[in-house]
């Protein structure tokens, strides 16, 4: 057996099997695939390895070779599911013993999340994948009983994963529980030919994540033994006996876990594209700004560190925000642990508007980085199209964004309802109570009052809500029908109280550890982080003139540090995405190179492009040539 020793990012990208002879654009959808199993698969082997040798829990990737393998895929690693969602349901999900014996081939399994349906993805509740206990066989009998029934979109469901664990609604004595989850093997772990009664595939080309080997699954009476149902929170006993979860939320655990988890994954998204754009506006020089003066950098014209710093300002944000939330996470699960389910609804609210507000914001602004680099911004090899598509992705799996902004807006109005009943709240939504209470205080042009003005506006907007629905009920529409006539300012409360929530941790956060850095060190990250609160109190203007006591000259001098900022940072531009340290092989991309040699790079790239190799191709005597010479004057 090939032994690695432990891997670093060296050893692991010297790998000559690592390596891709044509770039992957060039391939077509099948060898794209084939190619990126050869690549995982190595890879697949030294996690294996690393886990003996270093003792990792079990099946857990190394974030580190999670980062690695990032950049040798370049797109999605089709055995992303095991790590992020099929490993995590079992150890958060099973009992165990059900874990250990799950578990027991250690890496010789390959599992999926199967949750998803072709007709439902958001209504869990509305999901038609049955699970029918047999008393008589004690097994449980899954069945896809529609077409709309069939498992569609799990990553690696199509041709790479054998086993995975499966959302399907319970049933016992004819009676149904609710969604519930299985662990099933799907294929033959020798010929990996799909089980008796499944019908398996991938579900075609997608606008990215065209590695993913996203694929359908239908059941047709297929059997697993009753031991099969994870039963850490719900059990389902021997004689038929349904023993109900004390929350029955916790079976929606483990999409928490990757919502926390994708915080921190848009951070990184974002040190790449923000990395690759700033290194090229330094290298790439066009028009002027002083007519009689050479052609300046990019980088100098405002307007581009208006577009770019913000970016390198977001990832710091997401990663110090995306830990804070992962501390939180991890205390929950502690309670939980313990008994106590006290904090899962505002982990569940938090987890929803941070996983949207990051996603959405990891979108918008690795687009901005993108035009920010012109044409060449528009090649594959910059690498940019590939981390907006991979990225905008994250808006919709894990929980489509509107969604979760209205789970968050629920919260939102419940924290509200009680701030009006004297009740406390936890303190990420105690300034609810201080704004009912009218305990808030008059502008100020700091950071500090600029978060405080944010949370106004979160309060202000989250009392309209309650008004509305109430004005709506008034009227004779039931709870429901008035929280739907609401949704849109539902969806403004969540958004707001998410940019409030990311521009205080970042800041407070900041705060706190500047007196333990290195002056200089706290001087930039302190400009970031302003630049951030201002960059949205500039933004969110206009909430703020309508909820805050803000003047128009509070906001010019807004405008005025904003563009000092701007100015501030410039110099450090370059070395704060280097500091991101994002090596060539895992950014790939022509123009963020470290060594700035981006248009020898873009040259050699081109040259690679199949259709350089020969300079006349076939189809001018096979097509064009008949009808040029036909139509020749
Ligand atoms: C090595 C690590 C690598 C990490 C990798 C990083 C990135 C890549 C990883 C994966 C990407 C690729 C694959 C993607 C996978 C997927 O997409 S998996 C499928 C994701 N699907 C969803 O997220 C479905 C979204 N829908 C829902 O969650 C529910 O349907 C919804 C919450 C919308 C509604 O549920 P429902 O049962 O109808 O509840 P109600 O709205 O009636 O009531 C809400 C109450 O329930 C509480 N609640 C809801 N959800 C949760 C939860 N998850 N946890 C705790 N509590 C929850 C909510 O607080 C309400 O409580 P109250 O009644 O108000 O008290
Ligand atoms: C790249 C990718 C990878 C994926 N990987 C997996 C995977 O590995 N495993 C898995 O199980 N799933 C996976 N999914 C599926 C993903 O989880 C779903 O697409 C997602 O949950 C959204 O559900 P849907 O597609 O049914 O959209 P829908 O819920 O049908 O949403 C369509 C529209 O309806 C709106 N809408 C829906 N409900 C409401 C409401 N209550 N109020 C207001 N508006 C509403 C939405 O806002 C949206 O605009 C993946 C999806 C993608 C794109």
């Amino acid at each position: 057996m090939k032994c690695y020793p432990v891997p670093r990012e060296n050893l692991v990208l010297s790998i000559d099997n690592l390596k891709d002879d044509i770039p992957e654009e060039y391939l077509s959808h099948k060898e794209c695939y084939e190619n990126v199993i050869r690549k995982g698969s190595v890879l697949y082997d030294i996690f294996s390895e690393l886990s003996k040798d270093r003792k990792h829990k079990a099946h857990q990737a190394p974030s580190n070779a999670y980062r690695i393998s990032d950049g040798i895929m370049q797109n999605v690693n089709p055995f992303l599911l095991h790590f992020a969602l099929f490993v995590p349901a079992i150890t958060n999900q099973a009992t165990p013993e059900q874990q250990a014996e799950f578990l027991k081939h250690g890496f010789g399994i390959i599992g999926t999340y199967a949750q998803t349906e072709l007709g439902h993805g958001t209504f869990l509740r509305g999901l038609e994948t049955t699970a029918t206990l047999d008393l008589e066989t004690d097994e449980f009998v899954l069945n896809s009983p529609t077409l709309t029934s069939y498992k569609w979109w799990p990553g690696g469901l199509g041709h790479t994963a054998n086993h995975c664990v499966v959302m399907a609604q319970l049933y016992v004595k004819g009676k149904c529980h609710g969604p519930h989850l299985f662990f099933v093997q799907i294929r033959d772990i020798e010929t990996h030919e799909p089980l008796p009664g499944l019908k398996l595939g991938e579900i075609g080309a997608k606008m990215g994540f065209n590695t993913a080997d996203n694929g359908f699954l239908g059941f047709h009476n297929f059997r697993i033994p009753r031991n099969n149902m994870l039963m850490k929170n719900s059990q389902v006993l021997k004689d038929g006996t349904y023993v109900e979860s004390k929350n029955e939320k916790l079976t929606y655990g483990s999409m928490v876990f990757v919502r926390v988890y994708l915080l921190s994954d848009m951070a990184y998204m974002l040190a790449r594209a923000a990395t690759i754009s700033v290194r090229y506006s330094a290298v790439r020089h066009q028009s002027h700004i002083k007519p009689d003066e050479p052609e300046v950098q990019i980088l100098d014209f405002v307007i581009q560190q208006h577009k770019l710093f913000i970016s390198i300002a977001t990832s710091h944000a997401f990663k110090i925000c995306g830990l804070w939330l992962w501390q939180t996470y991890s205390k929950v699960m502690e309670d939980i642990g313990k008994g106590s389910m006290d904090r899962l609804p505002e982990l569940h609210a938090l987890s929803c508007c941070l996983k949207t507000t990051s996603t959405r914001d990891a979108g918008w602004l690795i687009e901005q980085c993108r035009l920010a680099c012109g044409g060449h911004g528009y090649l594959m090899s910059s690498n940019l199209p590939s981390l907006y598509t991979t990225a905008t992705a994250a808006i919709t799996y894990e929980g489509e964004s509107t969604v979760l902004l209205l789970q968050t807006a629920r919260y939102l109005i419940k924290s509200w309802k009680r701030a009006m009943e004297g009740e406390s709240l936890p303190a990420t939504v105690s300034f609810l109570s201080e704004y009912f209470n009218k305990r808030y205080n008059k502008w100020e042009n700091t950071p500090k009052g600029i978060v405080d003005g944010l949370k106004l506006v979160v309060a202000g907007v989250t009392k309209m809500c309650a008004e509305s629905i109430q004005k709506h009920v008034s009227r004779g529409q039931q709870y429901e029908e008035a929280w739907n006539s609401s949704s849109v300012q539902l969806i403004k409360a969540s958004e707001a109280y998410s940019r409030a929530l990311l521009c205080e941790v970042f800041w407070f956060e900041v705060d706190k550890v500047s007196s333990t850095l290195s002056n200089n060190l706290a001087v930039v990250l302190k400009q970031l982080a302003e630049l951030y609160i201002t960059y949205w109190a500039l933004e969110k203007r206009g909430d703020l003139l309508v909820y805050t006591t803000i003047s128009k000259d509070d906001l010019d001098k807004l405008q005025e540090r904003y563009e000092e900022l701007l100015a501030l940072i410039r110099p450090n531009a370059v070395g704060l995405v280097d500091s991101f340290d994002i090596r060539d092989e895992i950014l790939c991309s022509t123009l963020g190179a470290y060594d700035g040699r981006v248009y020898e790079r873009m040259m050699e790239h081109a040259l690679k492009s199949p259709l350089n190799a020969e300079t006349v191709n076939q189809s001018f005597h096979k097509y064009m040539k008949p009808v040029i010479l036909k139509h020749k004057i």
